[in-house]
């Protein structure tokens, strides 16, 4: 396989159970996603509907109670250097400076010193961060945090980057700035995304397709193709095919929260909370 075909992911029929008895809960049901070598795929739904459970499936930190997913047709069974992950929270070393948090998965890798530091160097100066180099992180600012934590699960080459609400934790204007030198760098490797956010616009600006969960346990509700064109530019937030989608999006998603909402007042207890729930099926939008 060339390295432009690498980065398919597959998840097929999908279950997450955890705890048992009382205490079960059934995260995820009968989920299938596909993401394209190369492809940017966004994973959005209300809350704890299960996002979180299928990404760690994906990294290899959860394994799912039924289903399989596989990552060039090879069956994740635990973490790998062929997945880069980025989460909200910065998870670099505080003791290690910038360019040693950047180098440490290759020096895991047991690559030799003088190649990792000029490809941390490299992947510095691509995130504009070069002058930093020997700045510890908590003399940092968060965006600045998770540009390295970006360039680090870039550092050993993944063939996938799956990042779970990465910019949740920055204000407005630094979450704009980190959405396009993330499309830069996507752009630059050619690397399989698989983002997960509560921002809808966030979504539609970064993605070419986005999967829409239901509650939980959640399952598919409908996958949307992004039909704006690359690059993306701050204006399309402006026109109407973005904010036409973005409703749509925020339709779907409402309607799922608050069937959620409605499932946990009948269950504690309260009456006469009309709520259509809706269809079962998967919606399948263009
Ligand atoms: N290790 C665990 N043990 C027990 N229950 C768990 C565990 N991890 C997740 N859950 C439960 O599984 C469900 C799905 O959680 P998950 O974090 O995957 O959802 P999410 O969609 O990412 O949520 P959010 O959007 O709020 O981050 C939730 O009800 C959560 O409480």
């Amino acid at each position: 396989m060339s390295e432009l075909n690498r980065g398919l992911i597959e998840a097929r029929d999908i279950g997450v159970v955890f705890g048992s008895g009382s205490a079960k809960v059934q995260a995820v049901r009968n989920v299938d996603l596909t993401v394209q070598p190369g492809e940017f795929v966004s994973l959005i739904g209300p809350s704890g509907c299960g996002k979180s459970s299928l990404l760690n499936i994906a990294a290899g930190f959860v394994r799912p109670t039924s289903g399989a997913l596989t990552v060039d047709g090879v069956p994740v069974t635990g973490p790998g250097s062929d997945r880069g992950v980025v989460f909200q929270q910065y998870s670099l070393f505080p003791w290690l400076s910038v360019r040693k948090n950047v180098e440490f998965g290759l020096r895991m890798a047991g690559v030799a010193k003088s190649q990792r530091e000029s490809s941390a160097r490299t992947l510095l100066g691509l995130a504009g961060l070069l002058a930093f180099e020997n700045h510890y992180p908590d003399q940092l600012s968060g965006g600045m945090k998770q540009r390295i934590g970006i360039v680090r699960a870039l550092a050993t080459s993944p063939q996938v980057l799956l990042m779970d609400e990465p910019f949740g934790a920055l204000d407005t204007q630094t979450r704009t700035v980190m959405q396009e030198i993330l499309t830069n760098m996507w752009q630059r490797f050619r690397i399989s995304v698989l983002f997960i956010t509560h921002d809808i616009d966030e979504s539609v600006f970064l993605s070419d397709r986005i999967y829409v969960m239901t509650s939980r346990p959640g399952r598919i509700k409908a996958e949307i193709t992004v039909p704006l064109p690359r690059p993306r530019t701050a204006a399309m937030t402006q026109t109407p095919a973005f904010v036409d989608l973005v409703n749509r999006l925020k339709t779907l998603i409402r309607e799922e929260s608050l069937s959620a909402m409605g499932s946990e007042l009948q269950s504690g207890g309260v009456s006469g909370f009309g709520i259509d729930v809706g269809p079962e099926g998967v919606g399948k939008l263009i």
